[in-house]
């Protein structure tokens, strides 16, 4: 490829083809996730999913919030407030905060035990913590890109509401609700996130860096699921093999 070749900017179309292309390497094809929806998972490994996922739905709304607190534009903070409403509910709904601590509850978790994020685990906190991190450090632009796994996401929403009922039939129907909830609200997420990332990427360089924004957010989705299949399949939670060590 020759230098010139390097410097030109993608088309609109290609750029958005090249984001979406990193979808082959979303948490949907992590193993903890693929063992999940065929089906295979125990009780306790949902639980301990369960768990550990309600740490980043709690750090979305300050992730956006840091979005909003480095955003000067009235209209994109206008759009972009809605995803805290979505995750804490405005007055009379049920936000996703609440509808997660309903999936916890039908999985037969104690709710102020998930809320008290007292069986995080640690590599899942340091994986949350920096995108929450990239988010108050970032432009909003970039903190907006880094939200585009969400192109990913009504697939694998879709796949619990279709697979669960199945494969878990433990779990009551009423804790699917939130995975119901977010099939819309992710689809209004993206569109807006990736407007703004094609509308603000326009060099080639910039571009580049998009993706390289969105492969970082792909790495913290698959980390949590690393250190999770450590603690809930291989059985080595953090200090298992400290032979003083208690928790
Ligand atoms: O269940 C999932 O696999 C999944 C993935 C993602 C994602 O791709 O970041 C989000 C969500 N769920 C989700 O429910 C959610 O509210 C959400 C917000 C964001 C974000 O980056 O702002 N990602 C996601």
């Amino acid at each position: 490829m020759s230098t010139r070749d390097e410097m030109t900017p993608w088309s609109r179309d290609e750029f958005e083809a090249r984001l979406r292309g990193l979808g082959a390497r979303y948490h949907i094809h992590h193993p903890y996730h693929r063992m999940m929806h065929e089906g295979h998972c125990t009780p306790e490994q949902i639980r301990g999913w369960v768990i550990n996922r309600y740490y980043y739905q709690v750090s979305i709304p300050i992730k956006d919030a840091n979005v909003l607190a480095n955003c000067p534009d009235p209209e994109a903070r206008r759009l972009w407030v809605q995803r805290i409403l979505d995750h804490d509910g405005a007055e009379g709904e049920v936000g996703g905060i609440e509808a997660w601590l309903a999936l916890a509850e039908a999985c037969g978790l104690d709710r102020e035990r998930v809320a008290s994020l007292d069986d995080v685990l640690p590599g899942v906190r340091f994986a949350v913590d920096a995108y929450v991190n990239f988010a108050r450090r970032s432009t909003w632009q970039e903190a907006a890109c880094s939200s585009l796994t969400e192109l990913f996401a009504p697939e694998i929403h879709q796949q619990r509401l279709t697979g669960w009922p199945d494969h878990y039939p433990w779990i009551d129907d009423s804790g699917l609700s939130y995975f119901r909830k977010r099939l819309s609200e992710a689809r209004r997420d993206v569109e807006h996130g990736l407007r703004v990332t094609l509308d603000h990427f326009t060099t080639r360089a910039e571009q580049e860096h998009a993706m390289s924004i969105l492969q970082f957010k792909l790495d913290v989705l698959w980390t949590m699921l690393d250190a999770m299949w450590m603690a809930y399949v291989e059985d080595r939670p953090p200090y298992h093999s400290c032979p003083e060590a208690s928790r």
